[in-house]
């Protein structure tokens, strides 16, 4: 783990020092937008029209935010249109690191060591965290965006007229509401994991857990109405808090100290995880051993001996019928 200052790497962990043990996320740097005419998008700047065969993602299959691009890429039939590249589940002493071996794969467009290449490849000068997922343009040899949130919102439409695929995970009307659930989402429960686990104090930690509860309890109540989050069609708000759940019971429960009750505990937040989770070609995104190596291996300030944990033994092919509900 650590961070590139001017280009060159540093192996440094989060600080929390100066935080009071509070964990903070710091923003993502690369903002610009594929389109489908290249016009720019909400933020950066213009020249990134959606074509074949000119983007290509790096991911890791450990990481929530990472994932749900894999999931939009899976589910808008993007494929065939952009290739990926996977980083290896342990992020030490020099970040994520490419390797090819049990999943993860070389880096297909450079054959760089290391994922923070990359990013100097893209701006010489950057200072940051080298983070997953990026969206490299292999057209102009840049960084289009490494910001998981606005990836899935091109894939959702800019390559619509390429593909014909015109899944909307975004619908217009519902915008609004869903930037609203997303954000209690994001704030609690993908980036709350995190809180709680990275947090250095006790006042930090319980500062965290608490509202994860309160969320994951509110969904529950949420989810035993309707099949997802709003209604009887997917959403992005429902592939955003699916990344979550799934490495809860694995990885959070334990590692993450998010121990109050588990997922299994919840009987329609279970259920509508094991839906999602059956959607046609979802589980193929779903890499339960890099999952568990990732956190369980990389992070010794929370678990020294990186020893994995065996269990918990989760079936998530057992029938849900949330199809009822509908
Ligand atoms: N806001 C980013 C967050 C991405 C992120 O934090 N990825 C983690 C992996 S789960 C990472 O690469 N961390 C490396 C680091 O912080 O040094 C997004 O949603 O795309």
């Amino acid at each position: 783990m650590g961070m590139l200052i001017e280009g060159t790497w540093h192996d440094v962990w989060y600080d929390t020092k100066a935080t009071a043990g509070h964990f903070r996320r710091g923003d993502s740097t690369f903002r610009n937008w594929v389109t489908a005419d290249g016009s720019a998008g909400p933020t950066g700047r213009a020249g990134f029209k959606a074509e074949a065969d000119r983007y290509h993602l790096y991911v890791s299959y450990a990481c929530p935010w990472a994932h749900r691009t894999l999931i939009f890429r899976k589910l808008k039939g993007l494929e065939d249109l952009i290739s990926v590249s996977v980083v290896d589940p342990l992020m030490l002493e020099n970040g994520w690191e490419f390797h090819d071996r049990d999943g993860a794969t070389i880096d297909h467009l450079f054959g760089s060591r290391a994922l923070w290449e990359i990013y100097v490849k893209a701006d010489p000068a950057y200072s940051g965290r080298v983070t997953v997922p990026v969206l490299w343009d292999k057209q102009t040899g840049t960084i289009v965006s490494n910001e998981s949130s606005e990836i899935i919102r091109m894939f959702n439409s800019a390559f619509n007229g390429l593909t014909g695929n015109t899944l909307d995970f975004y619908p217009e009307i519902l915008r609004g509401e869903i930037d609203e659930l997303n954000k209690r989402v994001y704030d609690t429960l993908n980036n709350g994991v995190y809180k709680s686990g990275f947090a250095t104090t006790q006042a930090a930690y319980e500062s965290a857990v608490y509202p994860l509860f309160e969320t994951l309890d509110w969904l529950e109540e949420r989810l035993a109405r309707q099949r997802y989050l709003f209604g009887n069609s997917q959403t992005e708000a429902d592939w955003r808090l699916f990344t979550t759940l799934v490495r809860f019971d694995a990885v959070y429960v334990g590692h993450f100290k998010c121990n109050i009750r588990r997922i299994e505990d919840y009987p329609s937040l279970s259920a509508y995880l094991r839906d999602l989770y059956q959607t046609p070609g979802v589980a193929e995104t779903v890499n339960m051993r890099h999952i568990k190596d990732h956190y369980y291996r990389s992070h010794k300030t929370i678990n020294p001996t990186g020893v994995v944990p065996v269990g918990p033994a989760l079936d998530f092919n057992r029938p849900h019928a949330r199809e009822k509900l509908a």
